[in-house]
């Protein structure tokens, strides 16, 4: 594949083929038990000449469907009480010898933090609100934006989310913060002349308070064919019930959460058949949701460097970035954060699973506690 290395340019040149290495798909197919009647009568079962549904029915492709976000467990907190330990519970603390919980190691970090800049980057979905069935529904509590408010006034802040630029901003609500949308794809960031005169997709703008911005938008010119392709994916799915397409700009979200667990293979295969006529457009794996992304080189990572450019932040010794997610997405801003050995990815997960975070934290709960402790630490090393 042959990236533009320049910078500049995240956009590829070649775009991706078709199968396994794009769509995560593997040819080997299983056979399709089901009968027609098993659907919905409004379902029409895509069916191919030699009775599989192709593709989509593979069991690694479903595997990634079923396990990409695993039913909430409860935890036995406290290794002291009676309630005898069960496997799970062994299980996630032996994990977290390898990704201690960042409350735990909050000594650790804030020691290493001394006399250092720290820059937070947060992503919003499962991190800064609990995962809940509507999407439209995944408010912050005000406890949280109180948290987050209060944290951006002594670091600076941002959020990087899969959701739309504007819809985070919705959910969100704060001016002190910076923000990137569609996975980074629509970033909102502070002005400084050289990253705009360094990046043909950003340029100067206004933000709500009539304050000067960057804007930097990559993926600008898939608009037109990410709105295509939101038509015809809402089109492909209204037949199957719970499934949700969301509008994030410039991806889009197909959600199988609320759809019976055995159509989600047809869910899959209906994303699948409208991708094929789009080759510059890639599909990854959510939180029980399918995203269709443009294929560029750009991603949460580049969108952490990106910001930390912007903010002057880049090549000093003493800026310390820490990102906070909980998504497969969030991974490529741990990588960029443990392979340049530049910051603290935490890694907000309630089962075990391998990760390139260095830290990890239960759920949106602890990582509101871990945000007031920098508050206070911050505090009381300033006095
Ligand atoms: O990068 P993020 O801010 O974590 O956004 C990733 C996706 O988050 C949202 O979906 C997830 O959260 C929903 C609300 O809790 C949940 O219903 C859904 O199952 C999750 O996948 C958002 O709706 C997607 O568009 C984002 O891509």
């Amino acid at each position: 594949m042959d990236l533009k290395s320049n910078h500049t340019s995240p956009v590829l040149t070649d775009p991706a083929p078709l199968g396994k290495s794009r769509l995560g798909v593997h040819s080997s197919l299983l056979t399709y038990s089901g009968s027609g009647t098993a659907f919905p009568a409004l379902l029409t079962i895509p069916r191919r000449k030699n009775g599989f549904l192709d593709d989509v029915r593979s069991s690694s492709w479903l595997d990634a469907m079923k396990s990409s976000s695993p039913p909430h467990r409860k935890i036995t907190k406290d290794v002291n009480n009676d309630s005898p330990a069960t496997e799970y519970d062994i299980a996630y603390r032996t994990w977290m010898v390898k990704y201690p919980s960042a409350l735990t190691s909050f000594e650790q970090i804030t020691n290493y933090a001394k006399g250092k800049r720290i820059a937070l980057f947060l992503d919003y979905d499962g991190t800064l609100s609990p995962i809940v069935d509507n999407p439209d529904c995944a408010f912050m509590s005000d406890a949280m934006r109180r948290a987050v408010r209060r944290v951006a006034k002594h670091f600076p802040t941002a959020i990087i989310s899969g959701r739309s630029h504007d819809k985070v901003y919705e959910f969100v609500g704060l001016n002190e913060l910076y923000y990137a949308g569609s996975h980074g794809m629509d970033i909102m960031g502070p002005v400084r002349q050289s990253v705009v005169g360094d990046h043909r997709h950003g340029f100067q703008s206004t933000d709500r308070q009539g304050k000067d911005v960057n804007l930097f938008q990559p993926a600008a010119e898939f608009l037109p064919m990410i709105g295509e392709v939101l038509k015809s994916l809402v089109e492909t799915t209204k037949d199957i019930e719970g499934a949700k397409v969301e509008n994030n700009k410039f991806c889009v979200s197909v959600h199988y959460r609320n759809v019976d667990e055995k159509y989600w293979a047809v869910v899959a295969q209906r994303v699948h058949d409208i991708l094929k006529n789009y080759p510059r457009l890639r599909l990854t794996h959510g939180r029980k949701v399918l995203e269709v992304r443009p294929v560029i080189n750009w991603d949460k990572g580049k969108a952490v460097t990106f910001l930390l450019e912007s903010l002057g932040l880049s090549d000093c010794e003493d800026v310390l970035p820490i990102y906070i997610g909980d998504d497969r997405t969030d991974e490529d801003a741990f990588k960029v954060l443990r392979e340049g050995n530049r910051g603290y990815g935490i890694l907000v997960s309630a089962v075990p699973k391998e990760s390139n975070a260095f830290y990890s934290l239960r759920d949106p709960s602890e990582v509101m506690e871990f945000l007031k402790s920098l508050v206070i630490w911050r505090k009381s090393s300033a006095l």
